[in-house]
């Protein structure tokens, strides 16, 4: 039965971009390691096309995971690769996260093309980003920075910064890695100041619910990484109590511990003035819990008065 399934081609269903197309290759990898052959199969997001609009104004839901969740209802490809921190947190019935891989660094880095450049808590220096959660951050710990629209894949986004559109670039070191462009970064967050969106760093697996079991497993045990998977369960917990969707400036990282796992996350508000943040931690069966809890203690905190203030100011 086993000898059958690697018989089967993965069709992997993936964005276009240079990153996606790692990410696509990465996983191809690591199948074909485990004996599978697969094809690649590049699918457009509306995440892709529309490139004038920030991201929160396109609106939250799957912008880069819609067209690719069609394609695997449709039984064009076996599987979809996203990042994780692009997939929404309450994914359609039909379908299921199969596999977390392995995480890369969780941090939020700069890039600049001048060596020299040192970011200082009173710089003013004005910083590419299009995320209101770095925006937010960058408000509340370097008041004086401000920051510029980047929408764009990673070369659109260096090709901006070459313009001097900005003086330097804030972006998760996990694509700045795997594009090869680190030997730009010019300064590395710390993880407990900047915490990162829930998922960044790790690229989750989407299939059909209804694929056939034993190939679902050959899956799992091909690309799922236990201890990523056990940190994303909690942060994808947070992040679906929050009701937060990646528009929204949340933030959760989950880490093993001795203990078994530990999560810290929150939210800010847009400008900077109110932080939410705190740490929970029990054993790894419990990860799930420890994530909506987390949220729970947030929400109650205050974190249900910015979310209803950032709503409020979208429908102006
Ligand atoms: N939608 C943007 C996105 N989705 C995943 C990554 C980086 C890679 C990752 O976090 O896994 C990025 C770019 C960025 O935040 O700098």
């Amino acid at each position: 039965m086993a000898e059958n399934i690697k018989d089967r081609t993965i069709r992997i269903g993936t964005r276009g971009s240079k990153l996606a197309l790692w990410q696509a290759e990465h996983t191809a990898e690591k199948l074909q390691a485990a004996g599978f052959k697969t094809e690649l199969v590049i699918i457009s997001t509306k995440g892709d096309q529309v490139l004038d609009k920030s991201l929160d104004k396109i609106g939250s839901k799957g912008v880069f995971t819609e067209e690719l969740e069609v394609a695997l209802r449709e039984g064009q490809v076996e599987i979809a690769v996203h990042s994780a921190k692009d997939v929404q947190s309450s994914i359609p019935a039909d379908l299921e996260l199969v596999a977390f891989m392995e995480r890369e660094q969780v941090n939020d880095v700069i890039l600049s093309f001048d060596p020299n450049f040192r970011l200082e808590r009173e710089s003013n220096a004005v910083i590419g980003t299009s995320s209101t959660r770095r925006r937010a951050l960058l408000k509340k710990y370097y008041p004086n920075i401000s920051t510029a629209e980047s929408r764009g894949n990673l070369q659109t986004r260096l090709r901006k910064l070459e313009e001097k559109q900005f003086d330097a670039l804030m972006l998760a070191y996990a694509g700045v890695v795997r594009m090869g462009y680190d030997n730009l970064i010019v300064h590395t967050f710390p993880e407990d100041e900047f915490v990162p969106a829930a998922g960044q760093g790790s690229v989750a697996i989407e299939c059909a619910k209804n694929l056939e079991p034993e190939l679902k497993k050959g899956l799992k045990q091909a690309l799922n990484h236990t201890q990523t998977h056990v940190c994303l369960l909690a942060e994808r917990a947070f992040l679906r109590t929050m009701e937060g969707g990646c528009s929204i400036p949340s933030f959760a990282l989950a880490r093993l511990t001795d203990e078994g796992v530990s999560i810290t996350g929150g939210i800010v508000s847009l400008d900077g003035q109110t932080l939410l943040q705190e740490t929970l931690e029990g054993p790894t069966f419990t990860a799930e819990e420890l994530g909506e809890e987390l949220a729970n203690i947030i929400l109650n905190q205050g974190g249900a008065e910015i979310l209803k203030s950032i709503r409020a100011e979208r429908e102006e």
